[in-house]
């Protein structure tokens, strides 16, 4: 094989240079080798490129960015910021929402299938311990020995009367709050789910990490709801927290796309174990002494985000298409910070700023918002969501702090900042239908606000009490003097959600073309 000759005679520059000749292919190197280091060299090479690339890129998206409108959603954890951004897409950019509408469906999938999880995990903890379970109706001896009638009780005088043959068939019937056999035949017959839980989280893939039961995730965020702390509770510990990104929508081929057969099929896996399923969630689900033993339990998964149990048997079908409805019912926790571009596809664009938005989405969790500091400097509008029906619910990061308590603070302290002075702030006092439901089922405000007093104990007049009481921080707290916009809000319904976006985003054209002296 011929060897090449000396490197001197090809590198005569190496003989002098220490750094050339560190670098410079070996004296004795064959063709073979040489053609491989000129491979991985010519790769190496257009790695580097890609990575300049990529740069070039991100500076160029930098300065076009720029000059985009920028809209910052704030607020603590579950108060409802990634469903506004949601009905943002619905309502200004229809098109891009529809395509993209399919590729929720497997969130929607682990949801429920998450749900269930949480009631088997409840009930094989529960048929542990309970003696061995019950058959669910054994016919009784006595009328299978005979089918004529039974023999008549003896009379005793020192007790009650032993029981008649229909009376010991009832008492041998077990309660309808037990668990039978049949609750261990239904909890062996869904265990399938457990691995379409699995799978869909492989398929959703860096989208997903586990949160443990001390309520961190791998990044120490922790999860703040009663749905997560009911689960990190239960006998599983570990809380599934999906990041809100795309990588998760690319995973699922999103745009409306089909990812590649692989992915096709593994999600096609996961229906159709769940289609195989349908019946048996259906009756676990509406089971009596499922619901009593979830109720002992204190797990109210039907109060918790991203519940589609109720609709399970339209859920669970193989034709499943998730409505728009079901989208913005999806739980799907934001880590981090997440870009949008909201491309409008409708109201008026004559204007530039009116053509394209940048949003973004944050982690709400305290351990979270470190990290929106460093986008409050570029911010043009803050869209601040405080839910107004947890003011009887704890922080899950800090069992000490009130939830509503938690938003004014985070409140007060986005008003006052300096750094947001310029920035046009609209507040949404959201979550107003589950207020509602809550005065409705009997819970007193003043138990848990002392200061809103003897006032009535009703939705709209809690609503203007807050309106007035995050005006007057507004008001007392920014540094230069801005326009307060409030509005309440239940942004799972779209439909009103529609027509408040519209106003809002009109106000803020109309704000940032008068700031900018444009009008
Ligand atoms: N009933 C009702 N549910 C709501 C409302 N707003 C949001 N939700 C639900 O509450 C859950 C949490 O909402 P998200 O938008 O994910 O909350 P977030 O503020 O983005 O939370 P993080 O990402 O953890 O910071 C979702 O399942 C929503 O469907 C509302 O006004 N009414
Ligand atoms: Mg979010």
């Amino acid at each position: 094989m011929a060897k090449f000759q000396s490197r001197s005679k090809f590198l005569p520059a190496a003989l002098d240079d220490p750094l050339a000749a560190a670098i410079a292919p070996p004296a004795d190197e064959t063709e073979a080798e040489r053609a491989a280091r000129l491979q991985k060299e010519t790769e190496a090479k257009r790695i580097s490129d890609d990575i300049d690339e990529g740069i070039r890129q991100e500076r160029d998206a930098w300065k076009r960015n720029k000059a985009l409108f920028k809209l910052l959603l704030l607020g603590q954890s579950e108060s409802g910021k990634s469903t506004t951004l949601k009905n943002f897409q619905l309502t200004f950019a229809p098109k891009a929402w529809q395509e993209e509408r399919a590729s929720w469906r497997a969130v929607i999938q682990l949801n429920l299938v998450r749900s269930v999880n949480i009631v088997l995990d409840a009930l094989a903890d529960e048929l542990a311990v309970q003696p061995a379970a019950r058959p669910q109706s054994s016919p009784s001896p006595a009328s299978t020995a005979s089918d004529g009638p039974s023999p008549p009780p003896s009379p005793s005088e020192d007790g009650p009367a032993p029981p008649s043959g229909a009376e010991h068939e009832r008492a041998r019937q077990p309660a309808p709050a037990e668990l039978t056999s049949k609750h261990t035949l239904l909890k062996l017959r869904l265990a399938p789910l457990r691995h379409v839980e699995r799978e869909l989280k492989v398929r959703l893939g860096a989208a997903t990490c586990e949160v443990s039961a001390d309520g961190a995730d791998a990044q120490g965020v922790m999860h703040a709801t009663p749905f997560d702390a009911a689960y990190a509770r239960s006998a599983r510990g570990n809380d599934l927290c999906l990041r809100s990104n795309r990588s998760w929508r690319e995973a699922l081929g999103g745009s409306g796309e089909v990812g590649s057969g692989h992915e096709r099929s593994l999600e096609d896996d996961a229906t159709e174990v769940i289609a195989g399923c349908r019946d048996d969630i259906a009756a676990l689900w509406a089971d009596d002494a499922v619901r009593a033993m979830l109720r002992r339990r204190k797990i109210r998964i039907e109060e918790s985000p991203g519940f589609f149990l109720d609709e399970s048997e339209r859920i669970t079908t193989r034709e499943y298409e998730p409505s728009d409805e079901d989208v913005v019912r999806t739980r799907l926790r934001t880590v981090g910070v997440q870009e949008y571009r909201l491309k409008f596809e409708t109201g008026n664009m004559d204007r530039a700023i009116a053509k394209e938005w940048i949003m973004y989405d944050v982690g709400g969790s305290r351990t979270s918002r470190a990290a929106w500091l460093p986008y409050f400097e570029d911010a043009n509008a803050i869209l601040f969501l405080a839910p107004v029906s947890c003011f009887d619910e704890l922080l899950a990061e800090d069992r000490r702090v009130n939830r509503l308590e938690d938003s004014f603070i985070l409140w007060k302290s986005i008003v006052q900042s300096k750094l947001l002075a310029k920035c046009i702030i609209v507040l949404f006092l959201n979550k107003y239908d589950l207020l509602a439901k809550k005065l409705k089922a009997g819970v007193k405000i003043n138990k848990y606000l002392s200061s809103f007093g003897d006032r009535d104990n009703n939705a709209p007049t809690f609503a203007k009490y807050l309106h007035h009481k995050f005006r007057e921080q507004h008001k007392d707290l920014s540094p230069e003097h801005r326009s307060f916009y409030g509005y309440v809000t239940s942004v799972v319904d779209t439909k009103a959600t529609a027509s408040t976006l519209a106003s809002v985003r009109d106000g803020l054209i109309q704000q940032y073309l008068q700031k900018a002296d444009l009008v």
